[in-house]
C-alpha cells in the first residue's frame, strides 16, 4: 500500500462532506476513516490514534470544541482540523485558540484541505508522535488471484511460510506489494508480533533516520521526549519498508549496518538496543538498475534480496480483473451498508481490456466510485467514470479495436473457451447502442437510423441485450 502513512479520521454528519473529503484523502494515499457523531470518534480514540483528525464545528454528540479540548487534553499530540462554515469567524477564532491546528472554511478546496492534513501530519512527526500503520483489517487476509503469475506469488507465501527469511518484493505501484508482505507476515512464526509498514517515499530525508531508530530525548532541537523508531516498534515481528529503492545513501549505509549487528544506536543515543525484525523490501523500481547507477548500495541490495517474490502488473493478469471487481465491490457496498453493484458481462469484459495504469489500486477505486455513484444495481459499460472511459482512448491510440479484438479472441482460444461469437457480439452490440443512444441524447428513432437499423430492431436489441435500464434519457419519438 504505501504511502498511506497518514491515518486521518473524519467526523462530520454531513454525509456528502464526509464522502468527498474520505475520497479525496484516500487518492492522496492516506487511510480513513469515518464518523458521524463526535461520541463514535472518542469511542474509537480509545482503541487507536489517528495522525490528523477533521471535525466539523458544529456535530452531534457535542461541538466540534469541545471534541477539541476533549482531544487536546488526552492525545496532546494529534492535530485537529476544524471545518467551519464561512461566516462562522468566531468560532474560527476559538477554534485556535482552543488549539486547532488549522480550520478549514467551508466550501473548501479539495486540494486545499489535502495540504493542509499533510501539513498537519508533517507537524504531528514533528512533535514527534509515533503511530503504526496498520493496513485495513479487509485488506489483510484475502488475496485475490487466479492467474498463474499470481499462483506464483502464493507458492512463495506457502513456501516461505514458517520462515523469516528477509524478502524482497517487486511490483508497480498498487499491484499489493504491502498486501503479499503482510500476508508473509500473517503466515510466518513472528504472526503474533507487530507488522509495521514504513514507505521511504513519504518521509522528509531529515526524519527518516529518527523514523526507523528512533531518538533520545534532547538529540536534536524539537525531540522533547524519547521516542522509539520502527525498529524499536517491530521487534519480534516484521518490518516493512516499502520503495526502499528511495531510501537516501546515508540511511541505507546505517540500515547494513543494523542488519549485519542486529543492534543500533537511537540518534544521540550511546546505548546500542538489540532487535529481533524480519525485513520485508518492495520497490516498484528496477533496483539492479539503480545498483548500476550506483544510487542503490550493491551490499544493501544483495542482504535484501535474499528471496524475491514479483507481483504481475494488473494488465499481466487480466482474468483477475472480475473476480478483484466483484470482491471490491462486495467490500464497498458492505463498508457503506449498501446493496452490492453488480457488473454485466459487456461491463466486466470491457474492464479487462482496459490498460489500468494504477494496477489493483485504481480498480478498487473505481469500484468504490461505482458503488457510490452508478444508479441501478446492475453496472453498464455507460456508468463507468469518465476517467476510465477516457483511458480506452488513450489504448486506441496505440492499438486499434480491430488489433483488440484479434488479442481478445486470441487469447480467448488459449485459455480454451468455445463460442466465441455469442460473448462477442452482445457485447459488441451493447457498445454500440449505447454510445449511439448517449449521442443522440437517448433519441432511438435518431440512433436506429444512425446506426442503420430499423427502428424495431433497436428496440428489440435493446430488450434482448437487457440495456433498459442503462438508457437514461429516453424520449418518447
Ligand atoms: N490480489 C489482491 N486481492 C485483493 N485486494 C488486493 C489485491 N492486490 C491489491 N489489493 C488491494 O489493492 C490496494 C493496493 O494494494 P497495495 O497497497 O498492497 O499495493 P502496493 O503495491 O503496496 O502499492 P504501492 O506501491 O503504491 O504502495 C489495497 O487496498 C489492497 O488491499
Amino acid at each position: 500500500m504505501t504511502n498511506r502513512l497518514e491515518h486521518v479520521w473524519i467526523v462530520d454528519d454531513d454525509k456528502s462532506i464526509r464522502w468527498v473529503l474520505e475520497k479525496a484523502l484516500q487518492q492522496a494515499q492516506m487511510q480513513t476513516k469515518t464518523f458521524e457523531r463526535a461520541d463514535a470518534l472518542l469511542q474509537a480514540l480509545q482503541d487507536n490514534q489517528p495522525d490528523v483528525i477533521i471535525s466539523d464545528i458544529r456535530i452531534p454528540g457535542t461541538t466540534g470544541l469541545d471534541l477539541l479540548s476533549h482531544i487536546k487534553n488526552n492525545f496532546p499530540k494529534i492535530p485537529v482540523i476544524i471545518i467551519t462554515a464561512h461566516s462562522d469567524l468566531d468560532s474560527a477564532v476559538t477554534s485556535y485558540q482552543s488549539g486547532a491546528f488549522e480550520y478549514l472554511p467551508k466550501p473548501f478546496d479539495i486540494d486545499e484541505a489535502i495540504s493542509l492534513v499533510k501539513r498537519a501530519y508533517i507537524h504531528s512527526q514533528e512533535l514527534n508522535q509515533t503511530q503504526t500503520t496498520t493496513p485495513p483489517p479487509s485488506s489483510v487476509s484475502e488475496i485475490i488471484g487466479e492467474a498463474p503469475a499470481m499462483q506464483e506469488v502464493f507458492r512463495a507465501i506457502g513456501r516461505l511460510s514458517q520462515s523469516n527469511i528477509t524478502v524482497l518484493i517487486n511490483g508497480a505501484s498498487g499491484t499489493g506489494k504491502e498486501l503479499v508482505a503482510h500476508a508473509l507476515h500473517k503466515h510466518s512464526p513472528r504472526s503474533r508480533a507487530p507488522f509495521i509498514a514504513l514507505n521511504m517515499a513519504a518521509i522528509p530525508k531529515d526524519l527518516m533516520e529518527s523514523e526507523l531508530f528512533g531518538h533520545e530525548k534532547g538529540a536534536f532541537t524539537g525531540a522533547t521526549t524519547l521516542r522509539q523508531g520502527r525498529f524499536e516498534q517491530a521487534n519480534g515481528g516484521t518490518l516493512f519498508l516499502d520503495e526502499i529503492g528511495d531510501m537516501p545513501a546515508d540511511t541505507q549505509t546505517r540500515l547494513l549496518r543494523v542488519l549485519a549487528d542486529g543492534e543500533f544506536y537511537r540518534v544521540g543515543g550511546h546505548t546500542p538496543i538489540k532487535v529481533d525484525v524480519r525485513i520485508i523490501a518492495a520497490t516498484h523500481q528496477n533496483i539492479e538498475q539503480r545498483v548500476k547507477e550506483g544510487l542503490f548500495r550493491e551490499d544493501l541490495f544483495h542482504r535484501l534480496n535474499v528471496i524475491r517474490i514479483q507481483i504481475p502488473k494488473l494488465s499481466e493478469r487480466r482474468e483477475d480483473i472480475p473476480s478483484l471487481a466483484k470482491h471490491f465491490l462486495q467490500q464497498t457496498a458492505k463498508d457503506l451498508a449498501v446493496e452490492p453493484k453488480l457488473l454485466k458481462p459487456a461491463t466486466e469484459e470491457y474492464l479487462k481490456n482496459l490498460p489500468w495504469p494504477g494496477n489493483v489500486r485504481q480498480l478498487e477505486n473505481i469500484c468504490r466510485w461505482i458503488t457510490v455513484m452508478a444508479s441501478g444495481r446492475d453496472v453498464h459499460i455507460d456508468d463507468l467514470p469518465h476517467e476510465i472511459t477516457s483511458q480506452t482512448t488513450e489504448t486506441t491510440k496505440s492499438t486499434n479495436w480491430q488489433t483488440q479484438l484479434k488479442t481478445w479472441v486470441e487469447q480467448s482460444l488459449e485459455e480454451g473457451k468455445t463460442n466465441l461469437l455469442a460473448e462477442a457480439l452482445p457485447i459488441f452490440e451493447t457498445i454500440m447502442i449505447e454510445a449511439t443512444l448517449k449521442h443522440t441524447a437517448g433519441r432511438r428513432r435518431e440512433a436506429s437510423e444512425l446506426l442503420g437499423w430499423g427502428r424495431n430492431t433497436l428496440t428489440r436489441k435493446i430488450k434482448e441485450l437487457d440495456l433498459e435500464k442503462s438508457i437514461k434519457i429516453d424520449t418518447l419519438d
